[in-house]
């Protein structure tokens, strides 16, 4: 075939680089052309890495069994439809801590176009994954008897990666669910972050007998063991993970149809006691803020669907 000197004239023939998907294994990963990137793998619809201004933005613990025979221990983990060991009266009792979509092997159900997604500007992409009842193990589906269909989408766009969950109810009796975004943002020293926005708030200590305290800092330090339920936030107004130094934003959180915050590092004792948690002192590099609703339970009715998600901005 004979090639054209001619330059492609502006509008015409010029071709705009779009993003790519490729699946390898059991992992789906979406890039910008301007270098972005976002890894899912199937287990659990974990998102495992998520690439912007050229660094990782997620912990993912150099342990972390990557072959579906635990839950990933690091990237963004989905709780459902428990969060926390279940509770004996409940009809989760059955299922494990944290339920079964981290559990459970996914399907990918495809991307949707740049256009189509939120009018961001810049490029952007919107990868779907599902759950159903039937793709649920033997196991899960006794624990768990009811007719659900999951919608997990994640999209990334040039200042943003965003995890958006839809719940709908397929059989002919209502359920109840907790969901969490079981967020380990990686930070490069605890002690030089500080967590704002959450001054005021009531929230549930669990390192101390879940009791309820009232925050009392604007700028929260993490100093400790740290395992607290904050609640009835507004989900409009972000959490800051923000510089101790010279107070510059590192992330930002805002969240749909999510009123709990859930605040979490294992520090020394509880990383050295979790297997696959590593290295020991990987607790320094790590802070989980995991937008929920985990304070009581949604009811969901037969036919009915609900939605929640988060957006999370870096190093904005
Ligand atoms: O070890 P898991 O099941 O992944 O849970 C990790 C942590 O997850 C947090 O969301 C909980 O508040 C903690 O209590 C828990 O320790």
């Amino acid at each position: 075939m004979e090639r054209s000197n001619k330059p492609a004239a502006i509008g015409l023939g010029t071709s705009v680089p779009q993003p790519s998907v490729s699946i390898k294994e059991n992992t789906v990963k979406a890039s910008l052309p301007s270098g972005e990137s976002v890894t899912i793998h199937l287990y659990g619809a974990t998102v495992t890495s998520w690439n912007a201004h050229g660094q990782e933005q997620l912990f993912l613990s150099e342990l972390s069994h990557l072959d579906g025979s635990k839950p990933i221990r690091g990237g963004i983990p989905l709780v459902f439809p428990v969060f926390g060991p279940p509770p004996k009266d409940h009809l989760t009792a059955p299922l494990p801590q944290h339920g079964f979509a981290r559990n459970s092997h996914w399907e990918y159900l495809g991307k949707s176009s740049a256009e189509s997604v939120d009018n961001q500007a810049g490029q952007a992409v919107k990868l779907d994954f599902g759950l159903s009842h039937t793709m649920l193990s033997e196991e899960f589906r006794k624990a768990w008897p009811y007719e659900f269909g999951l919608v997990y989408s994640v999209t990334l766009t040039e200042t943003s990666l965003r995890t958006q969950l839809q719940v709908r109810n397929e059989g002919t009796e209502n359920f109840e669910f907790q969901v969490l975004m079981h967020t380990y943002l990686s930070v490069a020293d605890i002690s030089a972050i500080r967590v704002k926005n959450l001054e005021s708030k009531t929230y549930v200590d669990k390192t101390r007998n879940a009791t309820s305290h009232t925050e009392a800092s604007p700028a929260l330090a993490i100093t400790e063991e740290t395992d607290r339920i904050y609640q009835s936030l507004d989900p409009t107004v972000p959490i800051i993970v923000s510089s101790a130094a010279d107070d510059a934003p590192l992330f930002s959180i805002t969240r749909e149809a999510l009123t709990d915050v859930v605040v979490w590092n294992p520090w020394i004792e509880k990383a050295k006691s979790m297997a696959d948690f590593g290295p020991d002192e990987a607790y320094k590099n790590m802070i989980c803020v995991e937008a929920g609703s985990v304070s009581g339970w949604q009811t969901l009715e037969a036919g009915d669907s609900w939605e929640g998600g988060q957006s999370i901005k870096s190093r904005l």
